[in-house]
């Protein structure tokens, strides 16, 4: 292996989509088979046991593109040459925590580690933010890394994507490979909007073919936007396989593109495009070429749309303004 290996930096290694996940990069599926990786892993001190059991089961794969992986709490060290980094742990809301303490928590994460990046990473970092509430954490991380580029601080609505292409081939009976053009805007939240108006279902407008406004309301929106709740509630944990899973077709995507004629969703700083406030991370649909994620531009946005996107947008506004009067932005 004559290559450089890439460093990917996975923080949170020790949680469950940690453990979903940290394989699958090693095997080559997040940037591609032929792709060295050196994987850096942060926890914090109670973790940190865990994420070397984890190590040493990496080990023992013997996995031909993983080139070695370091384990630390120190957030410098972690990002230190990263040049992929995968925010995944985070606060969870415990019991009687308002929203504003889970921002609180969560800006005392994501602003030290936006600042080791800022400080430490490769000039090439692409920040991928899971951990949630997953949008205003990237936003924050963001904000402390004035000297990186703000588009390389992405938030993953992958996985909101992903489950949409599902309902909808369900419903259809056309194969997720035959349906391109989905989109989910605004927060991954349950305010998010997944929009078939612009989709392609075998070629064929996946509204007109479904000719429901009443299923899209009432069936397809909440499903698709409850279902992180309905995970919880079926598994008794949230969602970590399929969270995994997103985070690697996320950042395989922006590295090695969306295939001609579809696009894909994520969630990325807004430059005021379909009227969402800049700066704002928000889910757009996107293309990705020569490693940059590209907003799609042009899509005409009905009243049906049009609601649903500004309120999703209205959520992320308040949670911008959240964090701003809480100092973290
Ligand atoms: N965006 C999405 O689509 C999506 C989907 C599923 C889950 N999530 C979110 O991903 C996050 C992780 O989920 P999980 O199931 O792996 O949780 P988990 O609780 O199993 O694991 C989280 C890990 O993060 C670690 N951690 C906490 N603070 C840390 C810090 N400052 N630095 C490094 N590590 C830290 C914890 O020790 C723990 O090992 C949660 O916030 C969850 O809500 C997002
Ligand atoms: O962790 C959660 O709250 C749910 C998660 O974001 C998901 O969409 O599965």
């Amino acid at each position: 292996m004559t290559r450089t290996p890439v460093n990917v930096t996975v923080t949170g290694a020790a949680g469950q989509i940690g453990y979903a996940l940290l394989f699958r990069i090693a095997s080559g599926q997040l940037l591609g088979a032929d792709v060295p990786v050196k994987l850096n892993l942060l926890e914090i001190p109670q973790g940190l046991k865990a994420a070397e059991g984890t190590a040493m089961e990496l080990d023992d794969c013997a996995f031909p593109l993983l080139q070695g992986i370091d384990i630390t709490d120190d957030p410098n060290v972690a990002f230190n040459g990263a040049n992929v980094a995968l925010l995944v742990g985070a606060r969870p809301r415990t019991k009687g925590m308002e929203r504003g303490d889970l921002l609180e928590a969560n800006g005392g994460i994501f602003k030290p580690q936006g600042k080791a990046i800022n400080d430490h990473a490769a000039d090439d970092i692409k920040v991928l933010v899971v951990g949630n509430p997953a949008n205003t954490n990237a936003l924050i991380a963001q904000a402390a890394a004035p000297d990186v580029p703000a588009e390389r601080f992405t938030a993953m609505t992958r996985l909101d994507h992903n489950r949409a292409l599902s309902q909808l081939s369900k419903k259809t009976g056309v194969p997720v490979s035959e349906i391109s053009k989905l989109t989910i805007w605004g927060n991954h939240s349950a305010t998010q909007y997944p929009d078939v108006f612009h989709a392609e279902v075998a070629g064929k407008n996946a509204a007109e073919v479904l000719n429901d406004e009443q299923w899209l309301a009432d069936t397809f929106i909440p499903t698709v936007a409850k279902r992180g709740a309905a995970i919880i509630e079926a598994r008794g944990a949230s969602s970590a396989a399929s969270a995994a899973n997103a985070a690697i077709d996320h950042v395989y995507t922006w590295v090695n593109g969306t295939p001609a004629g579809d696009w894909t969703s994520a969630g990325v700083v807004s430059d005021g495009s379909y009227g969402v406030a800049e700066g704002l991370i928000s889910s757009f649909p996107v293309t990705a070429k020569d490693g940059k994620f590209e907003i799609v531009q042009g899509l005409d946005i009905n009243d049906f749309s049009r609601a649903r996107i500004d309120a999703s947008v209205k959520e992320l506004e308040e949670e911008r303004d959240a964090v701003r009067g809480l100092g973290l932005i």
